[in-house]
């Protein structure tokens, strides 16, 4: 419902499916008066004029140039999570629209997801659990082993915060750490976790018994991994993606779990997301899938929505946003 004295703010829907809580949608609700997309498209232009923010949650609404011409008085897109690749920033610059995500607060839970993925792969948790739940179920089942992975080596590609955050959680499995960064060595963080600096990705994808992508998806690590980088891992080795699905070709990766070329891959993301239903990669034993999850928890998509709210709060305001994406 529209409140005059409040900044009207767009937002895809609240509840159901892929839209903003209801609980946080009533903690908004004190900032700012929201107008749901079904709001907007029954009233666009009476609405459209009134429209200063939005809320992007987890990449919707989706926005493109017939969305920005009918809002002209949009002022920012406040984006959550810290992966910018689903907006057209130059685009959304020609409007004079401001960007903001919330970077730093995903990093601890998507390092923990990460952390999640490789043991839940190498320890089989979800074979072992549809064992135990089996009606036929056989226990201590003596040719059913995993692969270690306390002693073994991770070789991270992409230290920035979720990588960097991985490295630390990976010292305390006394794990042997490499990584990959492409444009720069950071020798401060490298002997805080004692990571070993692989400055070919070859030579890291070569040794590592885990391999996991922490990196941006930007033009330059659009399908960084793909059948060549795949045949230089060990058959041995899993391939961990909790950056973008499009970080890895997709086909090459299917190829290479059929033909053994490594071993496993435990990913919480794909392109597209959700994968078709009669996808290869559904149907794999040695393939682990989460619904990109990286970041939700409770408390880290709270304080999401909080440096959301004060990035719009900040652009409505002429003052610096805090989280402000910059070209
Ligand atoms: O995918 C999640 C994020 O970009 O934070």
């Amino acid at each position: 419902m529209e409140d005059q004295k409040l900044p009207c703010v767009l937002i895809d829907c609240i509840g159901e499916k892929h839209g903003v809580y209801e609980d946080h949608a009533e903690l908004l609700k004190e900032h700012f008066c929201l107008i749901t997309m079904k709001e907007y498209n029954e009233n666009k232009t009476i609405l459209g004029k009134k429209i200063r923010a939005i809320y992007m949650w987890y990449h919707k609404p989706v926005i493109n140039e017939e969305l920005l011409q009918s809002l002209p008085n949009l002022k920012i897109v406040a984006s959550s999570g810290v992966g910018i690749d689903h907006l057209d920033l130059n685009l959304l610059s020609r409007y004079g629209v401001k960007v903001s995500n919330t970077p730093f607060i995903v990093s601890t839970d998507t390092a923990d997801l990460g952390m999640a993925l490789m043991l839940a792969s190498s320890r089989r948790l979800v074979e072992g659990y549809q064992m135990a739940v089996s009606p036929d179920t056989e226990y201590f089942p003596a040719n059913w082993l995993g692969a270690e992975v306390s002693g073994a080596t991770l070789g991270i590609i992409g230290m920035g915060t979720i990588g960097y955050k991985v490295a630390e959680r990976a010292k305390a499995f006394e794990m042997k750490i490499l990584y990959h960064n492409r444009k720069q060595r950071n020798k401060e963080e490298e002997n805080a976790v004692g990571a070993i600096y692989c400055k070919k990705i070859d030579d890291l994808l070569q040794q590592s018994d885990f391999v996991m992508l922490a990196v941006n998806l930007t033009p330059q690590t659009h399908k960084l991994i793909g059948k060549r980088e795949l045949q230089l891992m060990k058959p041995t080795a899993t391939l961990i993606n909790i950056s973008r699905g499009l970080v890895v070709d997709q086909d090459d990766l299917v190829e290479a779990l059929q033909n053994k070329v490594i071993k496993a891959a435990a990913l919480d993301v794909t392109y597209p997301e959700p994968l078709p239903r009669d996808h290869p990669l559904l149907k794999m034993e040695n393939v682990l899938i989460t619904p990109h999850i990286g970041s939700a928890t409770k408390k880290t998509r709270l304080v999401m929505m909080e440096n959301m709210t004060e990035s719009i709060q900040a652009a409505l305001t002429n003052r610096p946003i805090p989280y402000e994406v910059l070209l």
